[in-house]
């Protein structure tokens, strides 16, 4: 069966593979609508945007869709070409440095690898007393865990600011036999291989058996999944500053 990590995998390999021109080839056809279905496309039009040859032009499709990163259909008088998965991925990591390039920058930016931690992460976040604060408070019900993340030197540092950003708190509650801890929940956006990912929250418990070195995330889906994470890969959390008005 082929499920969507192998796809990824493919996808991810293709992704460093794609070349400055077949980037702006590509870019023209997303401008032109082939990122929400397939549009008619000329060679010979596309060649003079490109500033290149016919036969250039025709020739970075065919790279371009050989590196799946576009669909084709052939017909009589051109072409109907649409932009896959990967090649959104390829156009938003684009986007993504550009954003970073000319934004201003607010907030904190922590980055980590990725461990397994102890197990015990989905067992909290599945608790009711739990579970009915996170589908008030935060919009949604999270995936069953927490993805640990183990800081960088200068995250652990840079850890200290977290209380200058946004959050959300979850308060301590009790059931017949003990009480639960309170928590706090900093809204975040994750990005790693190439792709982002948000809303999610860093949820730091007030009762915790980890240090100051490592984050917990919890998310409406599994993390690993959707952004094809195994442990010791890299991610990146921006937060957002808390609001001064
Ligand atoms: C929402 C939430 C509440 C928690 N409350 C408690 C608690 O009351 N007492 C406690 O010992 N640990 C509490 N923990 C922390 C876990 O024991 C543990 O430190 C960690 O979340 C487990 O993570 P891991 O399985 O991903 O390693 C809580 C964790 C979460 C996410
Ligand atoms: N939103 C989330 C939450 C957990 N997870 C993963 O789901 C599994 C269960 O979470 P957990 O907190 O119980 O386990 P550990 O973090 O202790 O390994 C772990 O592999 C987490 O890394 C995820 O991929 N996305
Ligand atoms: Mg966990």
């Amino acid at each position: 069966m082929r499920g969507p990590p192998l796809v990824f995998g493919m996808s991810e390999s293709a992704v460093t593979s794609l070349g400055h021109d077949e980037l702006q080839a590509l870019k023209a056809v997303g401008l032109d609508g082939g990122l929400s279905g397939s549009v008619k496309v000329s060679c010979a039009s596309l060649a003079e945007r490109l500033d290149t040859s016919t036969q250039t032009a025709s020739r970075r499709l065919q790279q371009l869709e050989s590196s799946g990163f576009l669909d084709r259909e052939i017909v009589s008088d051109g072409q109907w070409v649409s932009v896959t998965e990967t090649g959104q991925q390829a156009l938003r990591s684009e986007y993504a440095d550009y954003r970073r390039l000319f934004e201003e920058q607010t907030g904190l930016t922590l980055t980590g690898t990725i461990t397994t931690g102890m197990g015990e992460g989905r067992h909290y976040i599945s608790l009711p007393g739990y579970k009915q604060q996170f589908e008030s408070r935060l919009g949604y019900t999270p995936f069953p865990g927490t993805l640990n993340v183990e800081l960088s030197e200068a995250s652990i540092r840079g850890r200290a600011d977290l209380s200058a950003q946004a959050s959300v708190p979850i308060d301590s509650w009790e059931d017949d036999e003990r009480t639960f801890g309170a928590a706090t929940c900093y809204p975040a956006r994750l990005e790693a291989n190439g792709r982002q990912y948000g809303p999610t929250h860093v949820i730091v418990p007030d009762r915790t058996h980890h240090d100051e070195e490592s984050l917990e995330l919890i998310a409406p889906e599994k993390l690993r999944d959707e952004l094809n994470l195994t442990d010791d890969d890299t991610l990146s959390i921006h937060l957002e500053e808390a609001s001064t008005e």
